[in-house]
């Protein structure tokens, strides 16, 4: 029998793994839990930024082949678990009690897909296995509840300190909150201004939604007053815009990053919907709306483009029957694409945060 294998000897071995995207090794950056020898066999669990990261295979294939080159390992077993923390910079009193990350989702123009994008985007997180909820700020037209096939009234129950609180209504693993679950479809609304803010505020701080790794927003479309206010005054720890190739040279676009970025909100980035169509029957790929557009204004501005959805008949179908397309095995649904995405956002949140400095 060989020398017993010691957890120093495994921690000494992951110690030259480097966490890919945020720099310093996995060891000193204290990602590396719970390692346990038996016999030949190594296991140890990675506690990642995020459950959805976008480079856990990478990861995986780093620090397995790090152990194995260990003399007398055989086996190694890795885990994985995932630590959301909340992002610094928000001030306290903004910040909303058990909810790590807000994220806006925004666009400089109306019938882009941010709906569609922010649904998509909520419902992969929770997939990847992070704990999400999903805000409906569009107040004018909440599309939310008939794209995720959600109805009913939000119960009022009273908090441990006694406040009164609505239940976020639960559908495809994440919860969710929308003025249209609290009005009658078929009545016009007129909102000022001044009712809107107090309604989001009320959604933000009035809504169980504690514990959450990531509270998505689907903001109102555009850049008035409404949109600005409320990227002023929630608390954001970045915002995703959402294009399409034709309008990405519009002058909405480059407006929706600078009121964020006018507020102090980080761009997470740019994602290109209906970026391209995939003839189902050949396969041939039709830039419709030409290409290369998002990616040269997300060059331009600094900021990543952080995926491009194409144009699917099974986006828009899941969107308009209720079942988003991220749930959906359909080709043209893109479902991987969607949880890609996703992967990208939560990746680059946490870089952010580590740019940032964290809190625990
Ligand atoms: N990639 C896509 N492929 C096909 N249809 C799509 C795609 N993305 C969105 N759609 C469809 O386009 C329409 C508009 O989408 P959506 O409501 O998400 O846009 P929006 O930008 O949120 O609009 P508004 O600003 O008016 O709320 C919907 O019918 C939706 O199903």
């Amino acid at each position: 029998m060989g020398q017993q294998i010691s957890e120093q000897q495994v921690l000494a071995a992951l110690s030259r793994v480097q966490e890919p995207e945020l720099g310093g090794d996995l060891v000193s950056r204290r990602m590396i839990k719970d390692v346990q020898v038996e016999g030949s066999v190594v296991s140890f669990t990675v506690e990642l930024t995020t459950p959805a990261c976008p480079l856990k295979g990478q990861i995986r294939n780093e620090t397995e082949a790090a152990v194995l080159a260990i003399p007398g390992v055989t086996e190694v077993k890795v885990e994985f678990s995932a630590n959301v923390r909340q992002h610094a910079g928000i001030p306290e009193q903004a910040a909303i009690p058990g909810v790590a990350n807000v994220i806006a989702v925004a666009a400089g123009k109306g019938g882009v897909g941010k709906s569609t994008v922010a649904a998509n985007l909520a419902v992969a997180l929770a997939q990847e296995g992070a704990s999400v909820g999903l805000l409906d700020a569009d107040v004018f037209g909440p599309s939310l509840p008939l794209m995720l096939g959600i109805t009913g009234q939000p119960e009022a129950v009273s908090d441990a300190h006694g406040q009164a609180v609505m239940l976020p209504l639960e559908g495809y693993g994440i919860k969710t909150i929308s003025v249209g679950f609290l009005i009658d479809e078929n009545q016009p609304v007129i909102w000022r201004g001044p009712m809107v803010s107090q309604l989001l505020r009320q959604f933000l701080y009035q809504v169980a939604w504690a514990p959450l790794d990531y509270l998505i927003i689907d903001m109102p479309p555009g850049t008035g007053d409404i949109a600005l206010t409320l990227a002023q005054s929630l608390p954001l720890t970045g915002a995703v815009i959402v294009t399409t190739p034709q309008t990405v040279a519009t002058i909405d676009v480059i407006k929706a990053m600078e009121m964020f970025k006018k507020v102090n909100v980080p761009l997470v980035g740019v994602v290109e919907n209906m970026a391209y169509f995939l003839a189902p029957d050949t396969g041939r790929r039709y830039d419709i709306f030409g290409s290369g557009g998002a990616q040269r204004v997300a060059t331009q501005l600094g900021v990543p483009l952080l995926g491009q959805i194409p144009l699917g008949m099974a986006v828009r179908a899941g969107g308009d029957s209720g079942q988003p397309a991220v749930i959906s095995d359909a080709p043209d649904a893109y479902a991987e694409l969607f949880r890609e995405l996703a992967r990208q956002v939560a990746g680059r949140i946490s870089i952010m945060k580590y740019a940032g400095g964290e809190q625990s």
